[in-house]
């Protein structure tokens, strides 16, 4: 909703370590209710913004406002104890020597009969009240991760800060455990910064993707933005495998042996890279030399030679040997398709689906 006041937000924040800027100034705000996943591989700077927003780690500039509130800038610093932010990363690990209950009263303060009510209330969330007495080493992992969760939530935070949370469950474990604790935030209304260095959980999880790069937030929207309009091949590159066909402009536009493509706004001579996911091509067979007729839709067939073929569960993966320049271009195919090796076949590419950049280098 516009006008609404952010829960938290953060402005040009930047921290360097010995002379490099590991996060050069980043800006994200977070509603009430939302999720914001900080995506980018490792090293990129995401554990570095969360701690100082935790209050664990000073920035060297920016500020960082709660409900409008600055809690930490050049002249304020509120403790990280008094900040109201709840955390769990992946060693966050339950007490061993604490029952369930105990661990998640752990943050709570008032009356004995109020915080048993709240650690009832918080663990019926999270489906685990009947474990209210148990010990720690008697819980699943996913369960432990569940209990670790209503812990962070039962204070009443009023941001969650989640550095790879699920990173240590099982991939069948971990799937379920988002989606329990996805409905658990939203239900919560806290604001939720969730760091990733998985696409696939960014995507699952998030209502807004912040993507970063060398401590610079280079893209920040919706998930189907985010994978639908990269900002550069890196971007695309970061959620897929992709395939580069490389060309020279004339005239805003540049021929590849799949058909011209519209480059607006690139100078003569200027290399682009056509960048294009695997499932975005089509496979055609070859009649006697040639391929499938031109359309506007998919443009111009190349043809290729099967370099290899494997079958990956839900598709099959062919790799192919171009003729026209000997590159290699990889094509997915939903269910069973395993040409032979050495097999000609004829591809196109979805022209609504490619990404036209300049060439990077
Ligand atoms: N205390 C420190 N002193 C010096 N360099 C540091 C310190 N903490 C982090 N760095 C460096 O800052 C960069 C960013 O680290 P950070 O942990 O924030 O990245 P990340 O994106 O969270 O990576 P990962 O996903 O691997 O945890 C890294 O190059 C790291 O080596």
């Amino acid at each position: 909703m516009t006008g609404q006041t952010p829960r938290l937000e953060i402005r040009n924040l930047t921290r360097r370590f010995e002379g490099r800027a590991v996060v050069d100034h980043v800006s994200l705000s977070i509603l009430p209710g939302q999720v914001t996943c900080l995506l980018g591989p490792s090293g990129c700077g995401k554990s570095t913004t969360l701690r100082m927003i935790a209050g664990v780690e000073n920035q060297d500039a920016g500020e960082i406002l709660v409900d409008g509130a600055v809690i930490c800038d050049s002249h304020t610093h509120v403790p990280a104890e008094h900040r109201r932010i709840g955390l769990m990363f992946q060693d966050f690990a339950l007490f061993p020597h604490l029952s369930v209950a105990d661990n998640v009263a752990f943050g709570l303060t008032g009356p004995a009969a109020e915080r048993r009510a709240r650690v009832e209330t918080m663990l019926d969330r999270v489906n685990l009240r009947r474990f209210i007495d148990a010990w720690p080493h008697e819980l699943s992992g996913g369960e432990q991760q569940r209990v670790a969760l209503a812990r962070a939530l039962a204070p009443g935070p009023r941001i969650m800060l989640m550095d790879e949370p699920f990173s240590g469950l099982d991939n069948r474990l971990r799937d379920e455990i988002r989606d329990t604790t996805l409905a658990v935030l939203k239900d919560s209304g806290t604001a939720v910064l969730l760091v990733t260095h998985e696409p696939d959980e960014a995507m699952r999880m998030a209502d807004d993707i912040a993507l970063m790069r060398d401590g610079k937030i280079v893209q920040q929207g919706a998930p189907y933005n985010i994978y639908n309009a990269p900002v550069d091949r890196e971007a695309v590159a970061f959620f897929s495998d992709v395939n580069v066909i490389r060309g020279t402009v004339q005239g805003a536009l540049t021929e590849t042996p799949f058909g011209q493509f519209l480059a607006p706004g690139v100078a003569d001579g200027q290399a682009v890279d056509i960048v294009i996911r695997p499932q975005h091509l089509k496979i055609d067979f070859d009649r006697n030399g040639s391929g499938p007729l031109a359309t506007v839709q998919d443009g111009t067939p190349a043809r290729g030679v099967v370099v290899r073929a494997r079958f990956m569960g839900n598709e099959s993966l062919v790799e192919f040997r171009m003729d026209h320049d000997g590159s290699l271009i990889k094509a997915t195919v939903p269910n069973v398709f395993l040409p032979k090796p050495g097999k000609p076949l004829w591809l196109t590419i979805r022209r609504d689906r490619c990404f036209v950049f300049p060439a990077a280098g």
